[in-house]
């Protein structure tokens, strides 16, 4: 029987990072392999750096945390993220936290299809060549699924082409083949770029063509999550506030990244604050997850928000976010790096679309926590509180005077350097 993990843990911001860590890795059934991996100890060795990247001189280590309470479709998980910035891992686990009772998040996703692209210039009639590849579509995709019989067998593949006609570009006119691939656990680059290469000298045939580009899209609109939140107003009343009021102004402060691209990047950078730290701890490709969410945001020629807030039946809030997610289970680093196999683990997830479903509850979970708080406190107040152990630390503060000296400036008000150093020479 799979393990079922219990994503709420009492009091886990309370305990040394080494408590915490026995106990997600309780919680998760992880091995002691898996736990040591995730602590970092020894988990990346140098030769194994070596093999990956290039030139490699060393390793650069990020803060690895645990966002709580998630439960996505019924089913709880430990959401491992790694980031720099401090408030993040709270956010995501408050609002998490708020949602459990509720049923948590609601997630779906597409077929795992990703596109590639395959250039060809210098066709006399791109019309007439359209209609040859199309009518070639079989014969081309047999060709594709040639190779990759894991792939295939697995019941992935080359599903479907598309061609697409550029008239009037710098260069003239350009005939775009598009190779539809569903690409199973992969986020599914290398499968599909080997296909692109693979049946390139086909269509150079048929078209009458020039090929030159054969790679994929990072806009992956075929391979969509969709995740939802639903709250009542009551849930939303904390420290005083109207639940209501709270729920009208996150609507609100939506309303404004909807319409305006400055807003828009900013709360889009919320979103991808949840999202890149799970990707990144995955061992997945963040370029890739970033490029994708803001094309898809800029899809219809204006640049928008990723989520929609709105005031449902009953004055409930009700939260969507839909975006391409290209996240593998297998291939790149996700197999090679024993920490993300570690954090994939801990996840516990048995798909790569599970895993992106996850991830798109995530970055709707961030993208409320600052939407709350903008339309309430300011940013500031709770982020600048975390951010106090970071104040700390610059200001020479080390062992348990970082949290002495932090609680200190925040009570005091002021979340400066100037003062922690004085709160650290006793001044
Ligand atoms: C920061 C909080 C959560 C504090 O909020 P709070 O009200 O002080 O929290 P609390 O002490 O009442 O705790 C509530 C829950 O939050 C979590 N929590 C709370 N503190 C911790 C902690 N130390 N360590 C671990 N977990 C923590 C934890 O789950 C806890 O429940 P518990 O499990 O304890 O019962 C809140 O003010 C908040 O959500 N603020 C938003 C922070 C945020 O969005 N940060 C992102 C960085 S800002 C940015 O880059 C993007 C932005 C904002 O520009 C995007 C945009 O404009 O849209
Ligand atoms: N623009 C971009 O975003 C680009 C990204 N990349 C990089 O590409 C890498 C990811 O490529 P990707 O194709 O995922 O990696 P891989 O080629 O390493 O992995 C995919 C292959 O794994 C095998 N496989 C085994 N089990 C499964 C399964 N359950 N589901 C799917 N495939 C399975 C299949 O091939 P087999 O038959 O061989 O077993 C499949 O072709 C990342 O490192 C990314 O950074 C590269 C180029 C461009």
């Amino acid at each position: 029987m799979t393990h079922q993990t219990n994503s709420r843990i009492e009091a886990l911001r309370d305990m040394a990072p080494e408590a915490r860590l026995d106990r997600v890795a309780d919680a998760a059934g992880l091995s002691l392999h898996d736990k040591l991996a995730l602590a970092g100890q020894g988990a990346l060795p140098l030769d194994l750096a070596n093999g990956m990247i290039e030139n490699v001189v060393g390793l650069f280590d990020m803060p690895l945390g645990v966002a709580a309470n998630f439960t996505v479709n019924g089913k709880d998980y430990l959401v491992p993220m790694a980031v720099e910035e401090p408030s993040v891992v709270a956010a995501a686990s408050y609002m998490a936290r708020l949602a459990r009772p509720y049923g948590g998040f609601q997630a779906s996703s597409t077929l795992p299809l990703m596109r590639a692209q395959v250039q060809v210039l210098g066709v006399a009639d791109p019309e007439g060549a359209r209609h040859r590849l199309l009518a070639a579509a079989d014969e081309l995709m047999a060709l594709a699924n040639s190779r990759d019989k894991v792939l295939v067998g697995l019941g992935g593949g080359c599903k479907d082409i598309e061609v697409h006609l550029f008239r009037d570009t710098p260069v003239g006119p350009m005939v775009v083949l598009h190779l539809i691939v569903d690409v199973r656990d992969a986020m599914g680059a290398n499968t599909v770029n080997t296909m692109a290469e693979l049946i390139a000298p086909k269509v150079e045939q048929i078209a009458s063509g020039t090929v030159r580009l054969r790679i994929l899209s990072n806009l992956a609109d075929r391979r969509l999550t969709r995740a939802r939140v639903e709250l009542p107003a009551e849930a939303l009343s904390l420290d005083g506030l109207n639940g209501a009021d709270v729920a009208r102004g996150v609507v609100e402060a939506c309303a404004l990244a909807i319409v305006d691209p400055y807003r828009a990047a900013t709360h889009n950078k919320g979103i991808m604050n949840g999202i890149d730290p799970v990707v990144i701890a995955t061992g997945n490709d963040w370029r890739a997850i970033e490029a994708g969410a803001h094309a898809f945001a800029a899809r219809d020629g204006r640049y928008t928000a990723l989520t929609r807030w709105e005031i449902g039946a009953g004055g409930a809030l009700v939260g969507t976010i839909e975006l391409p997610l290209a996240l593998g289970l297998v291939g790149g680093a996700t197999r090679t790096h024993p920490a993300a196999q570690a954090a994939l683990k801990l996840l516990n997830v048995e798909t790569a679309n599970e895993l992106c479903q996850v991830v798109a509850s995530v970055g709707l979970a961030q993208n409320l926590a600052a939407l709350r708080a903008l339309a309430t406190d300011g940013i500031q107040k709770g982020h600048m509180k975390l951010h106090a152990r970071n104040i700390a630390i610059l200001a020479g503060a080390t062992g348990p005077d970082i949290d002495r000296v932090a609680r200190e400036i925040v009570a005091q008000g002021d979340i400066s350097v100037d003062t922690a150093k004085a709160v650290l020479s006793g001044a």
